[in-house]
């Protein structure tokens, strides 16, 4: 792993660009120029106040912003909303340098669209993270943009290293990676939400069902992470022939979670190609 990464800019620190901006802090890289973030309210901006090395800008306050934080980085990561991305694009061409990788995280935008707003030319990386690079543990789908060189993509994929896994897939399959790891946590806490009212109406207080349901999701996943056995393997281990969880997983395959979750995804995935149409 690298013990360096270029100057940072967060062009919209939000749930997502907050995160991977957390992450990198807490993993403790060093950033060379330091990491500048904006946002559009003083209150989202005292939010990464005193955290190390990092200069938080509300637009409320300092309407330049964007233009002062791209033109002291060497990757820039948009992390506004997908509608968002043309102004802000827009905004931030003139003060961008030849070599200034700007990074993504825009669900459906296109790189075409980058192309569009920057020119054929920009050096631009689609990432597509998660919110667990919060805590380092997010994963990160990357695809580079023509323009880009293998020294940008070997950058890119640094920074998001210190905050977790990265997979590389073309352009053609990132909207199919966001319907699986971007959108996945939101799937796992409504598992944890749902779980936890069958414990309340079992009768268990509040504070008690989320102690079992969430220590049981983390154990499980701490597991499947120190064991590598298959998942299949360790639920056979819970799962004592002709004993109480066979019951209760068979009423689950019943509920048919193969088909609910293809579905799932692609109804993310058609969200994501009304986005990339401007929708
Ligand atoms: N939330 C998630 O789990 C994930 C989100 N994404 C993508 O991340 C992007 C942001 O989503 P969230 O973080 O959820 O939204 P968010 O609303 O939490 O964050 C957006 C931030 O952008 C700031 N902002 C708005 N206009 C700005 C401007 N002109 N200049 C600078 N900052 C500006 C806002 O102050 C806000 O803090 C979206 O494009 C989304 O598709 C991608 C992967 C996962
Ligand atoms: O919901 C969204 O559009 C974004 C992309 C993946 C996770 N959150």
């Amino acid at each position: 792993m690298a013990d360096s990464l270029p100057s940072l800019a967060f062009l919209g620190a939000g749930s997502m660009g907050g995160s991977i901006l957390r992450g990198v802090v807490a993993s403790g890289i060093h950033v060379d120029g330091g990491i500048t973030a904006t946002n559009r309210t003083t209150e989202k901006a005292e939010a990464f106040q005193g955290l190390a090395g990092v200069t938080s800008i509300a637009l409320s306050d300092r309407p330049e912003g964007n233009a002062e934080a791209v033109a002291g980085a060497r990757i820039v990561l948009v992390g506004v909303k997908p509608a968002m991305v043309p102004d802000l694009l827009r905004e931030i061409a003139p003060h961008l340098a030849a070599d200034t990788i700007v990074v993504s995280v825009a669900a459906g935008v296109t790189l075409q669209t980058f192309a569009d707003v920057l020119g054929a030319d920009a050096r631009v990386i689609r990432s597509m993270p998660n919110t667990p690079s919060t805590v380092r543990k997010g994963v990160t789908g990357l695809a580079a943009g023509t323009a880009a060189t293998a020294d940008d993509l070997t950058l890119v994929r640094r920074l998001f290293q210190t905050v977790g896994a990265v997979v590389e897939v073309p352009e053609s399959q990132i909207d199919a990676l966001s319907t699986i790891s971007g959108s996945g946590p939101a799937y796992v806490y409504l598992l944890i939400e749902e779980f936890t009212k069958a414990a309340v109406d079992m009768g268990f207080p509040e504070s008690d069902a989320r102690l079992m349901v969430e220590q049981t999701f983390i154990g499980a996943t701490a597991l499947l992470e120190d064991s590598g056995e298959e998942p299949a393997e360790l639920r056979r281990r819970v799962t004592s022939p002709k004993g109480t969880t066979e019951r209760a997983v068979a009423v689950l395959q019943d509920a048919h979670l193969d088909r609910t979750f293809a579905d799932a995804a692609a109804a993310a995935l058609a969200r994501a190609r009304e986005l990339a149409a401007g929708a």
